[in-house]
């Protein structure tokens, strides 16, 4: 590794030993989509919550059927209409029959319940030319949860169907870390808003925007500020005045060797950020540290678009996980074979845009476009990112290969 650099790993592990788990607290279920549960959650009722129906029909006693056929049709009074949700407790004796619509409570002594299609849908007296089964039809109590059973273990991960689960079991708001909330900043005066007029030496600002989208696909709420300029006191007072909404912030731009380069200065005076040189490519100018008196962590990202966005992919979407307390933090690897060769940069880690692909003989990874930081196309052509490891000095066509598969949930 060349002198003066820190590796990929010692630079992550101090972001994610700079950055603590958020604190959680009772938010509503469907605003923690995405967001690992705090605490294990116990069935606080069971589920069904009561005997029920599953199906349009009458409630019987097995027995009253048991000489049922076509032949010896059993014929039953119909002593009462349940309906799901406007019934009275009811209980039947033997000998007569209950009209019940399905999820309606199944009366006290009935044992199974006969499909309308079954019967000559009486309404008065009800004609059965088959037996049944008990329990036929009937959706007992506690059949799919018991109430006090680990339903959801913390950690796991509320989507849809725990939403449901939850709200079923009565479970309005749950224990979760909050979503992160991260304010996005680029710097340089060459960036104007999409849409705006170019001067001769301008370019949109394109960073902000794929970074404050990267924030939201990692599950956390995005601030995006638009570019600022290369203006330390601008850049500054911008800071201060977004601390009240940030968890982290981003940036992007202004940390090299320039002699405008905004971030470095002004943040060297700042706080404890320190802009190490790592051992990568692209990404390798970073920087890391917390600032102000509230020790906001900012994460630095380097200008270029490519770097800025592999520079996510490294270190902010493990920094974003660990805040709202999701593991792994990584993105975990991915092996594929290798369908062209590589050349390495011997002592950094590269990260080379590739096109992954499953196919019915495993998975493939194809480089694409070249090493060039600036090289927007490409990147959004590729689906997948190849790690070259720092020791590595060259990946050669039909190695198996490490993989990030992006946009991949994990
Ligand atoms: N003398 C040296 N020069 C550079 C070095 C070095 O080691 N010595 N490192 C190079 C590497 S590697 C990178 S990466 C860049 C990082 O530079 P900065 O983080 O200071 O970024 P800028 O100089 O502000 O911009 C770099 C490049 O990216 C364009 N850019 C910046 N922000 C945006 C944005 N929001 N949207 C679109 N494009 C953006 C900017 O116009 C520049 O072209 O430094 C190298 N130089
Ligand atoms: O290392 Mo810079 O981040 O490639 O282009």
């Amino acid at each position: 590794m060349p002198d003066g650099f820190l590796t990929v790993e010692d630079h992550l592990e101090k972001i994610l030993r700079g950055i603590g788990p958020l604190e959680p607290y009772d938010q509503p279920v469907v605003e923690s989509l995405g967001l690992p549960l705090h605490a294990d959650v116990h069935a606080p009722i069971s589920l069904p919550r009561f005997d029920n129906s599953a199906m349009d029909g009458y409630a019987v006693r097995a027995e009253d059927l048991a000489q049922a056929t076509s032949a010896t049709p059993v014929e039953l009074p119909v002593v009462a209409d349940i309906y799901a949700g406007s019934s009275r407790p009811f209980a039947i004796s033997p000998g007569t029959a209950v009209k019940i619509m399905t999820g309606a409570p199944v009366p006290r002594g009935a044992d199974a319940v006969v499909p309308f299609e079954a019967t000559d849908r009486g309404n008065a007296r009800v004609r059965f030319t088959e037996a049944v089964r008990e329990g036929q039809h009937v959706r007992r109590a506690g059949s799919d949860v018991g109430q006090g059973d680990l339903v959801l273990p913390a950690g796991t991960v509320v989507g849809p169907r725990e939403a449901g689960l939850l709200a079923s079991l009565g479970l309005g708001r749950v224990a979760a870390r909050p979503r992160p909330r991260v304010v996005v900043l680029s710097t340089g005066n060459e960036l104007r808003e999409p849409g705006a007029h170019l001067d001769f030496d301008s370019i949109y600002d394109g960073n902000s925007y794929m970074l404050a989208a990267a924030v939201r696909a990692a599950g956390a709420i995005a601030y995006r500020v638009g570019a600022i300029g290369d203006d330390p006191r601008t850049f500054r007072r911008t800071l201060s005045e977004q601390l009240v909404r940030a968890d982290l912030v981003v940036t992007s731009g202004g940390i090299s060797e320039g002699e405008k380069d905004v971030v470095k200065e002004t943040l060297s005076a700042l706080g404890t950020v320190a802009f190490p040189k790592v051992a990568m490519q692209p990404g390798k100018p970073q920087g890391f540290g917390t600032i102000f008196d509230e020790q906001t962590p900012i994460i630095t990202l380097p200008g270029n678009p490519v770097s800025a966005y592999v520079s996510f992919e490294v270190f902010v979407l493990p920094a974003i996980r660990r805040l709202m307390g999701l593991t792994p933090y990584r993105r975990p690897m991915v092996h594929a074979v290798l369908t062209q060769d590589i050349a390495s940069i011997p002592g950094r880690r590269q990260y080379v845009r590739g096109v992954f692909e499953v196919t019915h003989r495993g998975a493939k990874v194809t480089p694409l476009g070249g090493h060039g930081s600036h090289l927007l196309g490409s990147l959004a052509q590729a689906n997948a990112l190849i790690v070259v490891g720092e020791d590595e000095t060259a990946l050669n066509l039909g190695d198996t290969v490490r993989t990030l598969v992006l946009d991949r949930p994990f």
